[in-house]
């Protein structure tokens, strides 16, 4: 018999923006074979189209997942990002219809800061605009406006997983490392937090950007920041496009008072690859541009793939919701070969456990284990219940006043 509310090849997984292989591979190897790979971000009618029968939904920065399209995803049980931020989903309107949403948090971290370090370096040199000049057949061999990295600061904002990278990698190059964050952290090595994001701006010889999209980040670098950076401070932004007001930023490296910069982030960037970029800091030698490729190195790919599909597949095959980001987070043990597992998620009303337990009390069931969790606005319940007929079970619990979502894994 099947474990499942659904048998596994019915179970449709749709993957989009060309992640990783390694995450198809993963979930065929989990025995889901219905998985449908596009390597483009699809438009907002294709998506609504396209996700009314997904099941498991799987995405990185460029699909934007809005209440509007939720309700269009009447079988959606949890969506993937392939990625580190998850400002590209509207988590709230996910989380109260019963979706959770996972991440890879760490498997790209390395990538980000290596990248962020060779800019830098590159940038104290000037050889972003060396190399532009050489590439236009002209020849300029001075140390004007050259540094070593050796004995200049860094201010890293916002001191998380990337930030903290960033850190250690520069001390090891010599750098002093202060960092700005809303939070205490721990400061790795000589690392030293200051108490204001102005301290940092007066100190730093470098600013680098690591904080994640939010309504307290956006445009958190504007005109006014700019003005209160060191002259000639290197500036690098690879954390997300709205947390720089991109106007000033090209202000400042026209007037000479950031002296070179990095971005990876756009306010807005193209949905696929071959669409036009515009933007106006192309017109500057000593600005080096990505197209968002700060995650795009085989390796972080790799394991990101894999690292999502497993969560995925771990909550569709036991329900575990551990590291959901927007969900009540339930740790599964391995379940037991005489019990079934019902997975039950609710609004948060008061007394919906009580008609839960009463649907067991009233057919004599005895609930073998219970694991619950929950956050203010929603409850995510799973009982192991020994019954002939859990399916009969399931309907009465579907019918309970607040479901969101059932199932269960006979
Ligand atoms: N360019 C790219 O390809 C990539 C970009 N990213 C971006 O980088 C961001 C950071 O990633 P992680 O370090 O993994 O995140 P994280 O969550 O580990 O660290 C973020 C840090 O920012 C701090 N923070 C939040 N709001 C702040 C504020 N207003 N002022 C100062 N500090 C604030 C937090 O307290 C936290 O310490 C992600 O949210 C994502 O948007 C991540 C991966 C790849
Ligand atoms: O991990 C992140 O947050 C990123 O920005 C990487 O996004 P991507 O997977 O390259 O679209």
């Amino acid at each position: 018999m099947s474990r499942y509310s659904l048998d596994k090849d019915k179970i449709k997984v749709l993957l989009l923006e060309g992640v990783d292989p390694s995450a198809v591979e993963t979930f065929n190897k989990a025995g889901y074979t219905n998985v449908e790979y596009l390597k483009k971000a699809l438009d907002k009618e294709e998506l609504i189209e396209k996700i009314k029968d997904v099941h498991f939904l799987g995405i990185r920065s460029r699909t934007f997942l809005t209440d509007e399209i939720f309700e269009h995803a009447h079988k959606l049980c949890a969506v993937g990002c392939f990625c580190i931020g998850t400002n590209q989903v509207d988590l709230e309107a996910a989380r109260n219809r019963g979706i959770p949403v996972f991440n890879a948090p760490y498997s790209n971290t390395r990538s980000v800061a290596e990248l962020v370090t060779g800019e830098y370096l590159q940038l104290f040199r000037t050889v972003p605009a060396k190399n532009a000049l050489l590439h236009r057949g002209g020849w300029d061999k001075n140390a004007k406006g050259c540094y070593e990295a050796r004995g200049k600061t860094i201010g890293i904002i916002g001191y998380g997983h990337i930030g903290t990278q960033v850190g250690i990698i520069a001390e090891a190059l010599g750098l002093n490392v202060i960092f700005y964050d809303i939070e205490n952290k721990l400061a790795l090595g000589n690392a030293h937090q200051v108490e204001t994001i102005d301290e940092l701006f007066a100190r730093a010889d470098v600013v680098t950007m690591h904080v994640p999209e939010s309504p307290t980040t956006k445009n958190m670098i504007n005109a006014a920041a700019f003005a209160k950076m060191k002259d000639g401070v290197i500036f690098l932004n690879a954390s997300r496009g709205t947390v720089v007001d991109i106007n000033a930023l090209a202000d400042a490296l026209e007037s000479g008072k950031v002296a070179g910069a990095a971005c990876d982030v756009y306010p807005v960037e193209p949905a696929k690859n071959g669409d036009p970029f515009d933007c106006v800091l192309t017109k500057f030698d000593n600005v080096i541009l990505t197209p968002h490729i700060g995650a795009s190195t085989l390796e972080a790919q790799k394991n990101i793939g894999i690292e999502v599909a497993n969560k995925l597949a771990l909550y569709s095959d036991n329900g575990s919701t551990l590291t959901a980001v927007n969900f009540p987070e339930v740790s599964l043990p391995t379940q037991g070969n005489s019990v079934s597992r019902l997975l039950h998620i609710h609004k948060n009303n008061p007394g919906v456990i009580n008609k839960i337990n009463q649907v067991f009390a009233d057919r004599g069931i005895n609930v073998a284990a219970q694991y619950l969790q929950t956050t203010p606005e929603i409850g995510y319940v799973v009982m192991e219940i020994h019954s002939d007929k859990p399916e009969e079970v399931l309907h009465e619990l579907k019918a309970i006043d607040g479901t969101l979502k059932a199932r269960v894994l006979l």
